[in-house]
């Protein structure tokens, strides 16, 4: 069984924090793809709902000194019980305190996958800093800085944007799908991190997870060109009716992976 009829056909939960602005489009992700999605506020539970979870993706989106806390002792709960965790830097290279956040939350967490824009990540590998907010602007090298990060934390590192660049601290590869429209949506990105989660439940293969990255911007190129697509908010509709359907010989074909040579 491929690993997208595995996602629909084992459904897995993913508890999801810290980000009300994309809360409702990255839960339907979760629940389109076969898994079932819970946010989860209150550290009280933390215990008994991670037990039951699959995986756990921490957000920083509307991080403020509270929820910070929370996101560290859901991340703690899901280390304890040995789920694995994806963490979303978001705006890391905006601000010295979210910056300061993110690196408290990867001291304190074990965390498999880290997924950021360029921004974010190479804010947390050299302390570069960016003048719009949630959006990348860096000029870093995302080869150098997805292998670099990949390696420092021994975690698996994927750094989207227009090109999707995905390294496990020895091997980098480079994903060419999607659409300018995927960025004009905002949350796009923690769409992916839920993909991403759902992913690690379902294959521990690095190969199989860089196939994983590909799911939102291959199933941009099939309906790009679809006439009900007139702007980015119906491209949106039409995506996520895609993604729900995706196949597993569709990302195969559609799919531009690249293994780029490293040191
Ligand atoms: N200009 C672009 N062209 C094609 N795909 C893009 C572009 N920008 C982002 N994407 C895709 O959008 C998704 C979310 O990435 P991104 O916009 O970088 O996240 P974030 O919302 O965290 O900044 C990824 O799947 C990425 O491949
Ligand atoms: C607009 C906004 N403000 C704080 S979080 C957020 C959404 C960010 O979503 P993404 O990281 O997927 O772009």
């Amino acid at each position: 069984m491929s690993f997208i009829e595995r996602m629909h056909r084992q459904k897995a939960m993913v508890i999801m924090n810290g980000n009300h602005v994309t809360e409702q489009l990255v839960a339907d992700v979760i629940a389109y793809l076969g898994g079932s999605p819970l946010v989860a506020e209150d550290e009280r539970d933390d215990e008994a709902l991670v037990s039951l979870a699959s995986a756990i993706v921490l957000n920083m989106g509307t991080v403020s000194k509270q929820s910070h806390q929370r996101l560290i002792h859901l991340g703690r709960a899901a280390n304890l019980n040995q789920k694995p965790v994806v963490f979303d830097p978001v705006g890391a290279g905006a601000s010295t305190l979210r910056k300061k956040q993110a690196e408290a939350i990867m001291a304190a967490v074990s965390v498999k996958v880290i997924r950021g824009n360029l921004s974010e990540i190479a804010a947390l590998l050299s302390g570069e800093s960016s003048r719009f907010g949630i959006d990348a602007t860096s000029h870093a090298d995302a080869v150098q800085t997805a292998l670099d990060y990949a390696r420092l934390k021994k975690a698996w590192v994927v750094i989207s944007g227009p090109v999707d660049t995905v390294s496990d601290g020895k091997r980098v590869f480079q994903i060419k799908n999607g659409h300018p429209y995927l960025e004009k949506n905002v949350g796009m990105g923690d769409a992916l991190d839920s993909i991403l989660a759902l992913g690690l439940v379902h294959t521990t293969r690095f190969e199989e997870f860089v196939q994983v990255v590909a799911m939102l911007p291959v199933a941009a190129d099939l309906v790009i060109k679809q006439s009900a697509v007139r702007g980015p908010a119906s491209f949106k509709m039409a995506l996520l009716d895609k993604l729900s359907q995706l196949s597993q010989a569709e990302l195969f074909d559609v799919a531009h992976i690249k293994e780029v040579p490293v040191n």
